[in-house]
């Protein structure tokens, strides 16, 4: 049976903030979605401190390391910062520095990343690592050179096998293609938990409650954010404490002549003003494409089936969450 501590994460927005107390068991990587495969990895940190003798860290770079040193300024994430931090609190890690990955850190060398950060500022009594893992300016060291860095400065290293890296990376990539082909309950899976978006509501054409549908349209801060494919999606959010389902579009609204991509939220049985108002949209399950309908009665009729068949997914959800 897996243990874990309750615990409030502390974080660090770089590695000079972070004043460790005990040795550390730490463990390094972007953990893209902590999904089923990372969870693996993070719970033998988490275990490996359960007892208190040690603290539990895991080191995270953003921007990402590829974002920097590639200039991958497109490229996307399953989790934003916020995110990733509530998954790793979940999961009972103590502290996450978030260090702000540069060329000037890109530059150390393997002995003075192992040396000044990891043994020195770290405090590491044991790294948990993958087996493919490179390290130090141009990548240069590997996990040998790790190993025999362990013993000259007094610390463990944990190597995760090939299969299980294969595993993490593929399923990290595949949960990002999945989302981005539309199919969020393969996504889901992976996860173990909902693909969520999170933002806040703006004001959009004022169309929607001229035919009936209200919806919050949805304004997401950060650019880095994978944004599922365009289509018609069954969701959930909680609104002052209160659960709410909805049915969410993502696109351009072509039958009403839209340009720019929105994601907007029409919530079932709901009537309050949500301007300004910051909500986290849970995405359940795909209904349908986008389309462009002859005239706005056609969209109106489309949107009431939308709803009826969002109403009978919520009948089938609630009757097996209810079991
Ligand atoms: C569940 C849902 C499905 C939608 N599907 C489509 C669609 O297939 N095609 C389309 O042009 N607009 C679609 N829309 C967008 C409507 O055109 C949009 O809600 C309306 O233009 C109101 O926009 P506003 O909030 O900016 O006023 C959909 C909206 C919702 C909530
Ligand atoms: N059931 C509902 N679902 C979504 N938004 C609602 C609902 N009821 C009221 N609202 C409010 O109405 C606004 C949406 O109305 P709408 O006419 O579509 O305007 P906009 O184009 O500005 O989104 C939302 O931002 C929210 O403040």
């Amino acid at each position: 049976m897996q243990l874990y501590k309750l615990v409030i994460l502390k974080i660090f927005h770089s590695i000079n903030e972070f004043v460790a107390t005990k040795k550390t068991i730490l463990t390094l990587g972007t953990f893209d979605g902590v999904h089923f495969g990372h969870k693996s990895i993070l719970n033998k940190v988490t275990q490996s401190t359960l007892h208190g003798t040690y603290e539990s860290v895991v080191l995270t770079f953003f921007p990402h390391p590829r974002m920097v040193l590639q200039g991958k300024k497109d490229l996307k994430l399953l989790n934003t910062i916020d995110e990733k931090k509530e998954l790793l609190e979940k999961l009972g890690v103590e502290n996450l520095i978030i260090h702000p990955f540069d060329t000037t850190f890109s530059k150390l060398s393997a002995e003075e990343f192992v040396r000044d950060i990891l043994v020195e500022k770290l405090k590491i009594q044991k790294i948990i690592i993958g087996y493919d893992h490179r390290f130090g300016s141009n990548r240069t060291a590997d996990i040998h050179d790790l190993i025999a860095f362990g013993k000259t400065y007094n610390f463990e290293v944990e190597q995760i096998s090939a299969q299980e890296i294969n595993d993490i990376s593929v399923s990290s990539t595949k949960i990002r293609n999945a989302i981005t082909e539309g199919n969020i309950d393969l996504a889901n899976q992976y996860l173990e938990y909902p693909y969520s978006i999170y933002g806040e509501v703006i004001k959009g054409k004022q169309l929607g409650r001229t035919i009936g549908f209200p919806t919050a349209n949805i304004s997401i801060n950060e650019a880095y954010k994978l944004i599922p494919q365009k289509g018609v999606y069954v969701v959930k959010s909680i609104i002052h404490e209160q659960t709410v389902y909805g049915m969410m579009n993502i696109g351009n609204n072509p039958t009403v002549g839209g340009d720019t991509q929105s994601i907007e939220v029409h919530f079932l049985d709901f009537y309050n003003d949500l301007y300004g108002t910051s909500l986290k949209i849970d995405i359940l399950h795909r209904l349908r494409s986008e389309q462009k309908f002859e005239n706005i009665t056609a969209l109106k009729n489309q949107l009431a089936t939308d709803e009826q068949e969002t109403r009978d997914y919520f009948t089938v959800y609630q009757s097996l969450n209810n079991r």
